[in-house]
């Protein structure tokens, strides 16, 4: 009699998969190269032609930015890794809690655990549906299309045996937005409020918004709701809050207005305290922890400013868990 292979109902046959950025594996140069070399090669994120683009990656960018940037990361590191790798790990075993019925993975899209071995773990393991989550929750080319890049090739290899949906944005979930807006809430009741409110996002080429990229549209419709939410604050004045982009690369120009500047110039006007938060960042990471709590604090400082101060991402916190496990639940449910 032929057998048909069959799935114990404890082993769930879907997963929910987290794919973030990726980091180093270790804060040291050679590491951190390694990473910036993977990531820097994406077409998603530098699309120069490869005759211009790796001379400068190989003997300009990778030799003076990895010891650069290395030290930057040993500022920051914790004692389970890298900051984006611990807080997402927490995050997936968070949503884990909440998702006995399903399998939560996590993983990064350039270095380690790789996309490719994690999916083919789950897939090991009898896996056959996976809902994928970019841990970003504004779409951008450069770093959604990115992680869809690579589903959609892991996907193509696997043929009948995989099947995977993606969450593409989540830029406007009230679960999520409401999570964002009681953290600034929670900071304010501890530490009161600043003069303003920064909203500071990961910026991206201005070239790729008016090729089309949805990025700054979405920060924007975030950024529009978390305030909204905040409305009954006494005191607080939309005016108060201001989008602003921060972590440039290279020389072209990028969304504005910028983060650094932003800053100089309200310290400029007079503004002692300011209130900074990053809801592009699902969780910390070196661009929120070193970039606006070391750096951009040292130039408002610098500046005239007395404080500039951070408030966190959500990282592992329960309302963020149950904002994306719920997310995560009614993808898995809609197309059974
Ligand atoms: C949150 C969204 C992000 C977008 C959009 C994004 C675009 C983007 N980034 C670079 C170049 C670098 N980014 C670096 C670090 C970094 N970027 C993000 C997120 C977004 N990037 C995160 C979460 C991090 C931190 C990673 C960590 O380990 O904590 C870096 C590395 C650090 C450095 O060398 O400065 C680079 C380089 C480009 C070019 C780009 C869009 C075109
Ligand atoms: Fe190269
Ligand atoms: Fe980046």
């Amino acid at each position: 009699m032929r057998m048909t292979p069959t799935t114990p109902a404890s082993v769930p046959d879907t997963a929910v998969l987290l794919v973030n950025l990726g980091t180093p594996d270790a804060p040291t140069a050679p590491a951190v190269r390694r990473y910036l070399a993977e990531f820097l090669h994406d077409h998603r994120v530098v699309a120069l032609s490869r005759w211009l683009w790796c001379p400068i990656l190989h003997f300009i960018i990778l030799p003076l930015r990895g010891p650069k940037v290395a030290k930057k990361y040993a500022q920051i590191w914790m004692e389970g890794g890298s900051p984006l790798a611990v807080h997402t790990r927490d995050l997936a075993a968070a949503m884990q809690d909440r998702l006995p019925g399903l399998r939560v993975a996590w993983a990064m899209r350039y270095g380690n655990p790789s996309m490719a071995a994690t999916v083919a773990a789950l897939r090991a393991d009898g896996v056959r549906r996976i809902v994928l989550l970019p841990l970003y929750p504004q779409y951008s080319t450069t770093t959604t299309a990115s992680v869809t890049d690579v589903a959609e090739r892991l996907a193509r290899e696997a043929g009948d045996a995989l099947r995977i949906d993606t969450i593409v944005d989540y830029h406007l979930d009230p679960a999520w937005i409401a999570a964002v807006a009681d953290s600034i809430r929670e900071h304010w009741a501890q530490h009161g409020r600043g003069e303003r409110l920064l909203f500071s996002f990961h910026g991206i080429p201005q070239r790729l918004v008016d090729a089309g990229d949805p990025y700054r549209t979405q920060s924007q419709a975030s950024v529009d709701a978390i305030v909204a939410a905040l409305a009954d604050v006494p005191g607080f004045e939309p005016a108060q809050a201001m989008l602003t982009f921060q972590s440039r690369f290279g020389r072209e120009p990028w969304l504005q207005p910028y983060t650094d500047k932003t800053l100089e110039a309200l310290a400029a006007q007079g503004l002692k305290r300011i209130d900074i938060v990053c809801p592009g960042f699902a969780v910390d990471c070196l661009e929120t922890l070193e970039e606006i709590t070391v750096e951009n604090d040292a130039l408002f400082r610098a500046a005239g400013g007395d404080a500039l101060r951070y408030i966190p991402c959500l990282n592992a916190a329960p309302a963020h868990a149950d904002a994306l496990a719920a997310l995560a639940r009614r993808r898995v449910e809609e197309n059974r």
